[in-house]
Formats: C-alpha cells, sequence, structure tokens
C-alpha cells in the first residue's frame, strides 16, 4: 500500500503540499488532479524519494520514504511525462541499457516480452528511438517500468501530448497492471481518462487534497463540475 501521513513539503514559507493524508492499495489506479503548481508533482517526488519532507511520511509497503532509500527504490518504477531515452539505442537496448541500469539483466526474448507487453509492436523493437513516436517511447517507458518488475508505478502527466488512439492503447494497459495487482498513481489533467483509467480520483489545490472518491461513484460530467467548482 501506498501511504501518505501528514505529508507536508514547504519551500521558504510557500506550502507546496499541506498535511496530505491518503492510501493506495495494489490494485488501485489512484488519478490525481489538480491546476498546475496544486502539489501533484511535489507527492509524486516526495513518494519516489526525490525531496525530503518537511513534516509527516510516505511510506509504500510500510516502509516509510527518505531521500535515495534503496529499500523503497526497489518496490517502485516511475514514469514521467517525457521518458528521456537515447536517440541513437533501438528500443530494446534502451530497454536492456535501463533495466540493468536498475540491477536486473535479461536476455534479448525476456526484453521483448515486456516491449510486447508495454503494446510495442515486435517489428519497431531494433529500430532507433530517434525514429519513435511520442507514444512509442511511452511503451518503452512502460517496459523498463514492468522490467522492474515493481509494485508501485507513479506516473507524472503520462498521456499529455498523446493522441487518442495511444491515450486508449495507455488506458488497457494500465488497466492491465492493476489487474495484475500493481498500484498506480498518476498525475493528469485530464479529467475523462482519469475517471476511464481510475479507480479513485484526486483534487488538488493549493497543496491540499480537496476531494477524493471512487470513479464508480461519479460520470465525468460530474467530476468536471466538481472539478471547475472546486479549484
Ligand atoms: N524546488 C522548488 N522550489 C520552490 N518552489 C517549488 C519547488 N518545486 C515546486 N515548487 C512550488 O510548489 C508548488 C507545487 O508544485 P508542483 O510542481 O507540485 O505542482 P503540480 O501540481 O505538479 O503542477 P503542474 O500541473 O504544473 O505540473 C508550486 O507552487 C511550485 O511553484
Amino acid at each position: 500500500m501506498l501511504t501518505a501521513i501528514n505529508l507536508t513539503k514547504t519551500y521558504g514559507k510557500h506550502q507546496a503540499l499541506s498535511d496530505l493524508n491518503l492510501s493506495v492499495n495494489k490494485g488501485e489506479i489512484f488519478c490525481l488532479l489538480g491546476q498546475n503548481g496544486a502539489g501533484k508533482t511535489t507527492t509524486i517526488n516526495l513518494f519516489l524519494g526525490l525531496i525530503e519532507a518537511t513534516s509527516g511520511t510516505a511510506q509504500i509497503n510500510g516502509v516509510t520514504v527518505t531521500p535515495n532509500s534503496n529499500k523503497t527504490t526497489q518496490m517502485i518504477a516511475y514514469i514521467p511525462e517525457v521518458v528521456q531515452l537515447y536517440g541513437n539505442l533501438s528500443g530494446l537496448e534502451n530497454l536492456n541499457f535501463f533495466s540493468r541500469l536498475a540491477g536486473f539483466k535479461y536476455s534479448n526474448s525476456e526484453l521483448s516480452n515486456f516491449l510486447v507487453k508495454a503494446g510495442l509492436q515486435e517489428s519497431a523493437h531494433q529500430n532507433k528511438l530517434a525514429s519513435y513516436s511520442k507514444g512509442m517511447r511511452q511503451k518503452v517507458g512502460i517496459a523498463i517500468a514492468l522490467s522492474k518488475n515493481a509494485d508501485y508505478i507513479f506516473m507524472d502527466e503520462p498521456i499529455s501530448g498523446l493522441d487518442p488512439k495511444a491515450t486508449l492503447e495507455f488506458t488497457k494497459i494500465c488497466k492491465e497492471l492493476s489487474n495484475e495487482g500493481k498500484a498506480i498513481f498518476m498525475a493528469t489533467h485530464d479529467i475523462f481518462n482519469a475517471v476511464n483509467v481510475g479507480t479513485k480520483i484526486g483534487i488538488m489545490k493549493e497543496g491540499k487534497l480537496v476531494h477524493t472518491s471512487n470513479t464508480d461513484a461519479i460520470t465525468a460530467e460530474e467530476l468536471q463540475d466538481l472539478y471547475l467548482k472546486t479549484i
């Protein structure tokens, strides 16, 4: 389970995140909505151990996150908005490089299986990254996350800039991963997609989580109304 307990981050006098309390179980997809600067990335960075909490705790599977702690980083994977990969390497070579960096050594057929599971067709595996679309790069990012065999996957605006077909494919993969028992925590601006892919949604305003609900209790239209009233 992912747990935030009174999680707070301040920069000088500015509270980027105030007293966040939430939990995300395995098999759940939590979609965090909020305007620019609401505190979504700050929340993710605290769970990733990239920044230190001013007070409160972020826990992964009961283990408190501390900056650069191996204990928690082993349990998580991260897919950023723009997946940074090497343009002169193929998708397969990029996956090989990044999975080795994380301490895993896979055969080419195992690497290929991760790419296929992430939705990247086999004919593209040996092509240079420079020729990939944003959606294809995103799939290599997913494959890297899969190769880490992490139970907790964080995503920061993963569908921004994807076309509708790539978004749909991405949504399908997220649902498959949650069905396999992974927990996904996603920051997004896309209300419709949040309702579609998420099991839970949260709305953040000025560093505070001001609303949470299960997505089966709310339609996209209702969420849009609520969002506009809330922010
Ligand atoms: N290193 C930093 N130093 C000072 N202020 C920061 C720093 N990082 C973030 N902030 C501030 O904290 C607040 C929350 O930022 P954060 O990046 O978490 O927002 P966000 O919801 O992810 O926004 P966006 O949707 O634009 O990505 C903002 O006011 C931001 O300016």
